[in-house]
């Protein structure tokens, strides 16, 4: 059995049919980065990963359960516009998450515990780097920090799935090296399996495991709604980067957009 399966998905919104008869398996620990051309589908893929979004027909299957239409915190989710609470300092933004669960369950969080709290909280705001700024508030952050602080907030929950919706998108090109740096030790060291969409096909690359190309099959250029995407190439990458043979795959990728 599979770490997640994907059986037979087709998602639309009323007549507007987005993705169509995808079937894939993943193993846990893997790394699979997103591509493919804007608006085929790639977020609505992430959102139903995470529960928001439902599938039109088919099932995602989660450790042979099926996924729970909601979401909980099995899956983190780190989007490209920081999500993190403006009044809150970065120790604040990371204990937050704990705390809320706790005190959903007795209605306050009992000293001990918010002792252990913080001590995680400071454990995982370290690995990102972030302990020099412990008690910054998010506006002075830069863009890279805040993202880290996302990070750290979505690990607390050790979410056995960290879903990342072009979290590298807005950021300069250096801080996304030392970022992609960042991502891939939290990968390893916390064995986590890792969703991500991305606009930069490098990136994608350079950062995955797995590669899948989102992109449409079928065409009626009369009813351009008619047909949804599906995972064209699913490709196995050289973990960190290395593959030997980006150049061709890419010259693949593009020549399939050409003889569309
Ligand atoms: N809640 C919604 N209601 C109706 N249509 C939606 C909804 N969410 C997405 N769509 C449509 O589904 C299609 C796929 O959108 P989606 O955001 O998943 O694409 P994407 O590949 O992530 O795009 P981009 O790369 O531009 O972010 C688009 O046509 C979009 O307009």
């Amino acid at each position: 059995m599979s770490f997640l399966t994907i059986n037979n998905l087709w998602k639309s919104y009323g007549d507007v049919q987005v993705l169509e008869r995808i079937n894939l398996s993943v193993e846990q620990g893997e790394f699979v980065s997103m591509v493919g051309a804007s608006g085929c589908g790639k977020s609505t893929f992430l959102n139903m990963l995470l529960g928001k979004e439902q599938a039109t027909r088919g099932q995602i299957l989660l450790e042979g359960n099926m996924l729970k239409q909601e979401p909980d915190e099995e899956r983190g989710i780190v989007f490209q516009r920081y999500s993190v609470f403006p009044h809150l300092n970065v120790l604040q933004n990371v204990m937050i998450a704990d705390e809320f669960t706790e005190a959903k369950i007795l209605g306050w969080v009992l000293g001990s515990k918010r002792k252990l709290i913080k001590e995680k909280a400071l454990a995982f705001i370290d690995a990102v780097g972030l302990t020099p700024a412990l008690k910054k508030y998010p506006h002075e952050l830069s863009g890279g920090m805040q993202q880290r602080l996302a990070i750290a907030q979505a690990l607390m929950k050790a979410p056995k799935i960290l879903l990342l919706d072009e979290p590298f998108g807005a950021l300069d090109p250096g801080i996304r090296a030392d970022m992609h740096q960042l991502i891939r030790d939290i990968w390893k060291k916390n064995k986590l399996t890792i969703f991500m969409v991305t606009h930069d096909i490098k990136e994608g690359f350079e950062l995955g495991s797995r590669l899948w190309v989102f992109d449409k099959v079928r065409h009626d250029p009369h009813a351009p709604n008619m047909y949804g995407a599906r995972v064209t190439y699913d490709l196995a990458l050289n973990t960190g980067g290395q593959s030997a043979d980006i150049n061709n795959i890419v010259a693949e990728i593009n020549q399939h957009e050409k003889n569309k």
